[in-house]
């Protein structure tokens, strides 16, 4: 033995895992000792057949080899680009040899024998065929012949860039004209290959990933090399850059710790490019310092474009490409985000978060924030709650009947015109008129913290900014949430970060992004 005992039939694929021992041509490993030796491991492992290419490789393993062997021939024709078994001949000799199955190209191509003769070559030998398919045409056509099975083996393989992933919607399609169905081609994890069976193959053919050693150690290599330089850039410090309204801050920063830091005037009227200019002229003397950027702006960003939410905070022309023109202008990749959702991380990360699912709320001239769930910072506009109208009842923006900006206009109308801080002061000192106008902003952002609790659940709900740093404004804020059932109660801590959470944030997200 182990010739096979039973003509194979379709039935013996059913299910099954086909082992393509194919070696690297001319490579350390193709020798027909390494082919049986696969064959058999294979066998060994749970693959019900195996794949065998050239009729020396077909002849020497038969004798060994105990489960269906798919036999193939490859020659690189000057005349046609079918590679896989194209003449009668190729198909006799792989019957006589003992293959059990014979594979052809199915390809609508020149080719130098009808696909009709190869089926009926391998059939009047008593063998079942399997036609080696690039599309779904290909597929049809050819059970059209009466071939027994269609791979999915030549997808990818007739022009243009090869692709890297399994053609699983073919495996799909094909299966809609019938059951048996072979997928082959790509399938490099043991998830690709349990992917390709739920979408409706017969059987599962795997090549490179176990018998082409070389191949499978280079996707290591690869995998192995970058993933090393990345660290070597994670160790580096990262650019980071705030931009504000009227400043911007721009620092080193290597985890949590910010080792040099400058400051630059936003120049309100000249533009982001402009912004850029000045950034990169500030820190000339840090090239090479850091292996990327980490940048947070007001407004929002969305697809690496940076776009106003409030044009009287900043006035950014609607998707400026800031990913792409930071990255030229500052000689490293750049990564980009939202201030407040920056300062969510950062938090998250090294604040007052401890790495928890927090929503973070910085309330000073207005409100901005980030949410962190199941450890993903949300981006796009997430995060926005200054702009939510619940809480303000639909009056205006929650924002505007909050903030500090309100709070001294509350001032001014009371008949005292002092910014918001003085407020603060003179409510810390008794004064009723500013006491009330506190209560009523921390009254505003209980209720936010009580609707962010049950739309959310975060564990913390991370306060910052000037006026939610205020002495006292916390608790108040808490006093005024107090009474609920425990479960539904936020948990309000302040921010650890200070000003600095943003570009904290920010460079971490880089040093994160790939
Ligand atoms: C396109 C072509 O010539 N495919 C050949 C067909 O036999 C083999 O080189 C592949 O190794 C085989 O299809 C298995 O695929 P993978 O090695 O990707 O698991």
């Amino acid at each position: 033995m182990p010739e096979m005992e039973h003509p194979v039939t379709h039935e013996d694929l059913k299910n099954a895992l086909i082992v393509s021992c194919q070696p690297v041509p001319d490579g350390p490993m193709d020798d027909a000792a390494f082919v049986i030796g696969f064959a058999n491991a294979a066998a060994a492992a749970g693959a019900a057949a195996v794949r065998i290419e050239s009729v020396a490789y077909v002849k020497a393993a038969r004798p060994h080899v105990a489960v269906p062997i798919i036999g193939i021939v490859k020659r690189d024709l000057d005349d046609s680009p079918v590679r896989i078994t194209p003449f009668i001949a190729d198909v006799e000799d792989l019957a006589d040899a003992g293959a059990d199955i014979i594979a052809f190209d199915a390809t609508d191509r020149v080719r130098p024998a009808a696909f009709s003769a190869l089926v009926a070559a391998a059939k009047a030998k008593g063998k079942l065929t399997m036609a080696d398919c690039s599309s779904f045409e290909d597929a049809k056509r050819a059970l059209a012949e009466g071939v027994d099975f269609v791979g999915t083996t030549l997808s990818g393989y007739v022009g243009g860039p090869e692709p890297v992933d399994p053609d699983i919607a073919l495996i799909a399609a094909m299966r809609t004209l019938t059951p048996h169905v072979i997928a082959e081609g790509r399938i490099r994890t043991p998830e690709q290959a349990a992917e390709a069976a739920s979408a409706g193959a017969f059987a599962v053919v795997v090549g490179s990933a176990i018998t082409r050693t070389e191949h499978a150690t280079t996707w290591f290599h690869e995998a192995v090399s970058a993933a090393f330089s990345q660290r070597e850039d994670a160790d580096k410090p990262v650019l980071a850059i705030d931009i504000g309204g009227t400043k911007t801050m721009v620092a080193l920063v290597q985890g949590d710790k910010v080792i040099d830091e400058r400051i630059v005037r936003t120049q309100r009227e000249e533009g982001p490019d402009a912004w850029l200019d000045a950034i990169a002229a500030e820190i000339s003397g840090w090239s090479g310092g850091f292996a990327r950027a980490g940048i947070a702006v007001t407004g929002f960003v969305e697809n690496g474009c940076w776009s106003a939410l409030n044009p009287a905070t900043l006035g950014i022309p609607d998707s400026y490409p800031l990913i792409e023109r930071a990255t030229a202008r500052l000689g490293a990749p750049a990564f980009a985000v939202n201030d407040a959702q920056a300062a969510a991380w950062g938090e998250h990360r090294f604040g007052a978060g401890r790495r928890e699912d927090i929503v973070f709320l910085t309330i000073s001239t207005g409100i901005g924030g980030g949410i962190v769930i199941n450890g993903k910072l949300a981006s796009g506009l997430a995060g926005h709650f200054g702009l939510t109208r619940s809480a303000s009842h639909g009056a205006a923006p929650l924002e505007d009947l909050t903030s500090g900006l309100w709070i001294a206009q509350q001032a001014r109308d009371a008949g005292h015109a002092v910014d918001a801080v003085t407020v603060f002061a003179e409510a810390a000192a008794g004064s009723a008129w500013a006491k009330t106008i506190v209560e009523q902003s921390a009254a505003q952002v209980a209720l936010l913290c009580r609707d962010i609790k049950l739309m959310l659940d975060p564990q913390r709900i991370v306060i910052g900014g000037g006026i939610g740093l205020a002495p006292g404004y916390l608790d108040l804020v808490r006093g005024k949430i107090g009474g609920l059932n425990a479960r539904i109660t936020p948990h309000l801590v302040a921010a650890e970060l200070g000003s600095r959470a943003g570009i904290i944030g920010a460079a971490d997200l880089a040093r994160q992004h790939r």
